[in-house]
C-alpha cells in the first residue's frame, strides 16, 4: 500500500508539488501533465532520493527513513548505479529482493534487447535501450509495488505493445506516469481492472485526464 498525505516540495524557492495526498491499495495509477509539472519529481521523492515535507509511506514505512523499501522498485535511471553494467545492477537487486535473473533475461528477450547491451553501463546505451533495461530491472523482482517514469518514450512501435502487455500482466499497484495520454487507453485495453487517472495542474493532483 503506498499512502501520500500532504506532500509538498520545493525547489530553489519555488513550489513544485504542493499538498499532495494519494492512496493506492492494490491499484495502478497513471499520472499526466506537461513538461516541467512535476511527474518525475513526484517519484523521485517516492523512490526516497530527494527530500520532501509531509509523508509517504509504503505499507506502512516513512520512505525518507527507510533505507531500503524491499517491497517497492522503480524505473527511474538514477536509482541503478552509474558505473555498473546493467547485469552487475540486476545480481545486486536479485541478492537484495530475492528476484530470479532468469527472468531478468526473459523479459530482455521479450523486449528483443540485444543481450550484448546488458553488458553495459547505463550511460552506455541508447535512450530507448535504457528505457528497456530500466523497466526490466524494474520488474523481473515481481515487485509489490512499482513507479514507472515514461514506459514509451523513445521506444519503437513493435516493442512499445511489448512494454504495455508486460505493465498489463506486471504491475499491479504503483504508479506510471507520463505525457501521453494514449497510454491510459492501452493499458485499459483487455486490463483485468481499470487504471485510475490523475494530472498534475498547477502543482496539485487532479483528479481525471486533464490534459
Ligand atoms: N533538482 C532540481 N533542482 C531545481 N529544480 C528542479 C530539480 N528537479 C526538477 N526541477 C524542476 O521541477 C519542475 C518539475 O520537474 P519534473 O522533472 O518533475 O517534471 P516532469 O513533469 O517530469 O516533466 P517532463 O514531462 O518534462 O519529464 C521543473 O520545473 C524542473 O525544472
Amino acid at each position: 500500500m503506498l499512502e501520500i498525505k500532504d506532500l509538498s516540495i520545493y525547489f530553489e524557492g519555488f513550489i513544485v508539488l504542493k499538498n499532495i495526498n494519494l492512496k493506492l491499495d492494490n491499484q495502478l495509477c497513471v499520472i499526466l501533465g506537461p513538461n516541467g509539472s512535476g511527474k518525475t519529481t513526484l517519484l523521485r521523492a517516492i523512490s526516497g532520493i530527494i527530500p520532501y515535507g509531509g509523508s509517504i509511506k509504503i505499507n506502512g514505512k516513512e520512505v525518507r527513513s527507510a533505507k531500503r523499501v524491499l517491497e517497492y522498485s522503480t524505473n527511474l535511471q538514477e536509482v541503478y548505479t552509474i558505473g555498473n553494467s546493467a547485469w552487475d545492477t540486476a545480481k545486486i537487486i536479485a541478492e537484495i529482493k530475492g528476484g530470479d535473473l532468469k527472468e531478468f533475461t526473459s523479459i530482455l528477450s521479450y523486449l528483443d534487447v540485444d543481450r550484448k547491451v546488458i553488458h553495459k553501463p547505463m550511460y552506455k546505451m541508447s535512450t530507448g535501450q535504457r528505457s528497456l533495461v530500466s523497466l526490466a530491472l524494474a520488474l523481473f523482482t515481481r515487485p509489490q509495488i512499482v513507479t514507472i517514469d515514461e514506459p514509451i518514450e523513445n521506444v519503437d512501435v513493435n516493442r512499445r505493445d511489448r512494454v504495455i502487455s508486460l505493465l498489463r500482466e506486471r504491475v499491479d499497484e504503483g504508479i506510471i506516469v507520463t505525457h501521453q495520454k494514449e497510454l491510459i487507453k492501452m493499458l485499459n485495453d483487455n486490463n483485468k481492472k481499470e487504471v485510475i487517472v490523475y494530472t498534475i495542474v498547477n502543482g496539485e493532483l487532479v483528479e481525471g485526464n486533464k490534459m
